[in-house]
């Protein structure tokens, strides 16, 4: 067989994107950015790139960022001690100001600026803006695998999303402008309350009917007591997982996110490498999938 010469490949990877393009066309596509994957500069602008080529291209991408990492480094600067348990950040009133500082000020708008720089038109928000999303306090469970003991923790200000009014998201959509939101809620209590990002995100992908949602992070996806990548995975599986403890720490919220929004109608799920150059276009565009892919069953 002769060898194409490379345009003419490129030319060929680009003409195997339009079945996907096609199949994508006018869907709402939602990816959650974690603070991990935020952490590479290279990344982060291939990131903003594909997420204006989704636009481009007849997607209605929208973007949930956390910013864990960076808010740790915040609080240590300020002298504000902070601990997780069962994978979520024990808020109270101090950590609260800077959890929104950091997410719904610093993050968010470097993100909107990165869309800019590539072209695209993006509008930073939190949950606060147009009554998007409210929370109430989180009630979570914890069995201490030593005693065995169930024990309901006490995290402070971290909220669960128990209504998302899509009314703002709606008209931003339609004004063509893509979506960046910082997981920051109201309360019907007056409170702001800090939402993990992956529970944020589900709660939205949940609302919007989303047809894919992507979570993106530090590690391949998700991984086997080998740390070897499981390509996909049903919700019974994810049950399993969690309770063997192959799934713990900060995968916990991800799975439960994952679970969440099958629930609700969106189509899939992916957890993937958002360190990798053009993660997003790898995964939704061409033919070889990234990460692990998580259905009903
Ligand atoms: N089975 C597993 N497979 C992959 N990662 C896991 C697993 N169990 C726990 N983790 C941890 O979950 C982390 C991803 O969650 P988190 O740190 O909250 O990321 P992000 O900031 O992207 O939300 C991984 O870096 C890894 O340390
Ligand atoms: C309640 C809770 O844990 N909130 C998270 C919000 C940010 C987040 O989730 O960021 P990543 O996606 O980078 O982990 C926190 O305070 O770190």
């Amino acid at each position: 067989m002769t060898e194409l010469p490379n345009v003419h490949v490129r030319a060929e990877i680009l003409a195997q994107a339009l079945p996907h393009m096609q199949r994508y066309d006018q869907e709402i596509v939602l990816i959650k950015y974690g603070g991990h994957a935020m952490g590479d500069a290279a990344a982060a602008q291939t990131f903003a790139q594909d997420v204006v080529l989704l636009e481009q291209s007849g997607l209605k991408p929208l973007v949930v960022h956390g910013g864990g990492p960076q808010i740790g480094k915040m609080l240590d600067r300020l002298g504000i001690q902070s601990e997780f348990r069962g994978g979520l950040r024990v808020t109270d009133a101090a950590t609260v100001e800077v959890v929104e500082m950091v997410l719904a000020g610093s993050i968010n708008k470097q993100i909107v600026g990165w869309i800019s720089g590539q072209g695209g038109r993006a509008i930073g928000l939190c949950g606060k803006d147009g009554n998007m999303v409210r929370a109430k306090r989180a009630m979570k469970t914890f069995r201490d695998p030593e005693s065995n003991v169930e024990q309901v923790l006490d995290l402070g200000l971290v909220g669960e999303p128990d209504h998302v009014e899509r009314g703002v998201l709606d008209a931003v959509l339609k004004a063509e402008l893509i979506p960046v939101l910082a997981p920051v809620a109201y309360g019907a209590d007056g409170q702001t309350y800090n939402v993990n990002a992956d529970t944020f995100a589900g709660a939205i992908a949940g609302a919007l009917r989303a047809k894919r949602l992507l979570l993106l992070t530090d590690v391949p996806g998700v991984l086997d007591k080998n740390k070897k990548l499981i390509p996909e995975l049903t919700v019974e599986d994810c049950r399993r997982l969690i309770a063997d403890g192959t799934i713990t720490g900060g995968m916990i919220p991800k799975i439960e996110t994952c679970m969440y929004a099958l629930d609700r109608g969106v189509e899939a799920v992916v957890i993937l490498d958002g360190k990798v150059n053009h993660a997003v276009l790898l995964e939704l565009f061409t033919n070889y999938g990234a990460g692990t892919l998580i259905r009903r069953g």
